[in-house]
């Protein structure tokens, strides 16, 4: 029978299924971080259970961190507390912990790639939503629950059942400037923020292939904002460059026989989805998002919407809704959009890729002074090489602010929070209500757009700023 990719990556994985049981995998890799993890430490000590593996768990600080400091309790004393708490327990249990100031510390979705703990054909999971990110590789990433994170804990396995699969084809190639995160946008304003509920997404397609990994990253990362339980993408060689020589890919010999398997991680031709959408690259434009879901999305040539537009009862009033929130006047040209605050980081657009992509957009010119802009690195690492480049210098000279890596204003659970009614362009991933501050409002933008919006002091397509 012709395979897809997720049925091969689920019958490697399957540990044992039975008739009337929910199917039990094998976790390769369990990625952990202070908000979600613990409870489910304090399970474990509750039952006297020790880690099955500890050494397939690796852990790292990165939600409520400063990014300003080092100094676990710079972020205020809950945070501290959380961080305290994780150090702790990584300790009594046995846990390698990349903590404040390590040089593999970072947002957990942008060190897993970097080191080389995600790897194609594996089951990597983690208390977090946008463990997605990692299906990049070809492997079965997903988000978890508290309870999930101590029962993996315990076993190193997951109950969990098999999900529908949907195919998105990107046939063709981009337009010049058009990055991976417009792509992702345009794919969500076509499908709705369930669009691909329930279901595994495989992304394809000429497009798709053409990405770095980053950029597929990027794809990937945002799959959950559509309803999907993770994103995939076959690996290949673009796959195999990237991860060789990174600090836990396999070496020598065994590195032949990963390429040699890795090399069968394909869905076969004849292979059905449960779902197919079929995209045209070159239809896709810069995407911003103008109101509190992510559909709620236009290219930057476009107006903000009527209420009226929409046919269906319940979009005409989230419409309504989003646009109060917002702030916004149905009509209204999206690059007549004024911001007050730059956001390039979180685990969506944190990366050495984005970063040089939004530091040759600004070159030379200078942040509006009604704007406030910050870049947070996605990790230590990816610092490190940003600075190699001078790229800190190209943003610091800008008048951006050139912080420590972290989650930051992304949900802002440390100090980097809007104030109520502060408008920000956002590489992030959410833009919901309060997402960056209570009363925030947050448009979701590539990292070409979000530095082109610091110079302008308003939403502006990148190519039109010189
Ligand atoms: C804190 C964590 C549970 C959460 C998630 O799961 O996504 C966060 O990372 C987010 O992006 O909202
Ligand atoms: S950067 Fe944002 S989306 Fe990513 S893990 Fe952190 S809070 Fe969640």
């Amino acid at each position: 029978m012709a395979l897809t990719l997720y049925d091969k990556l689920w019958q490697r994985n399957l540990v044992e299924q039975q008739d009337g049981e929910t199917p039990l995998i094998y976790v390769n890799r369990h990625l952990i971080h202070e908000v979600t993890s613990p409870q489910a430490f304090a399970g474990l000590r509750f039952h006297g259970r020790q880690l099955r593996h500890p050494e397939r768990t690796f852990a790292t600080m990165d939600h409520n961190i400063s990014t300003r400091s080092i100094a676990i309790d710079a972020a205020g004393k809950s945070a501290a507390n959380q961080l305290a708490t994780l150090e702790k327990n990584c300790a009594e249990f046995g846990v390698t912990l990349f903590g404040m100031g390590h040089k593999n510390q970072g947002i957990v979705h942008v060190i897993g790639p970097e080191l080389g703990l995600t790897l194609p054909g594996t089951v990597i999971v983690c208390g977090d939503s946008h463990t997605a990110t990692h299906g990049a590789f070809g492997a079965l990433a997903f988000g978890i629950g508290t309870s999930e994170v101590e029962h993996v804990f315990a076993t190193q396995t997951l109950r969990q059942n098999k999900a529908k699969s949907m195919k998105i084809q990107i046939n063709g190639k981009v337009g010049d400037g058009i990055s991976a995160k417009d792509i992702i946008l345009a794919i969500i304003g076509k499908t709705g923020s369930a669009g691909a509920a329930g279901h595994i997404v495989e992304y394809c397609g000429e497009a798709i292939e053409a990405l770095s990994m980053e950029q597929r990253m990027t794809i990937c990362n945002m799959s959950i904002e559509f309803g999907a339980k993770a994103g995939l993408v076959a690996p290949d060689e673009i796959t195999f460059t990237y991860l060789e020589g990174r600090d836990y890919s396999p070496k020598g010999k065994l590195w032949d026989q990963a390429i040699a398997d890795w090399k069968t991680l394909k869905t076969d031709p004849d292979a059905e989805f449960d779902r197919v959408l079929i995209m045209e690259a070159a239809e896709i434009k810069p995407q911003v998002t103008w109101g509190t879901s992510l559909d709620q999305v236009v290219a930057i040539d476009g107006n903000v919407p009527h209420p009226d537009s929409y046919d269906d009862a319940v979009e005409k009033d989230s419409c309504a809704k989003a646009l109060q929130y917002m702030g916004l006047t149905a009509g209204t040209k999206i690059s007549d959009i004024n911001i007050s605050h730059v956001f390039i980081g979180s685990c969506t657009n944190s990366r050495i890729e984005d970063l040089r992509a939004a530091a040759n957009t600004i070159q030379g010119q200078q942040v509006s002074k009604d704007v406030t802009a910050i870049v947070v690195p996605g990790s230590y690492r990816v610092k490190e090489q940003a600075e190699k480049e001078g790229l800190d210098e190209i943003f610091i000279e800008a008048g951006f602010e050139w912080r420590l890596p972290g989650c930051s204003m992304c949900l802002a659970m440390n100090d980097d929070v809007l104030k109520e009614g502060e408008r920000c362009a956002s590489t992030s991933n959410r833009n919901f209500e309060g997402r960056q501050g209570r009363g925030s409002r947050t448009h979701i933008v590539s990292p070409e757009l979000a530095a082109a919006a610091a110079i302008a002091g308003r939403l502006i397509e990148p190519a039109l700023l010189n």
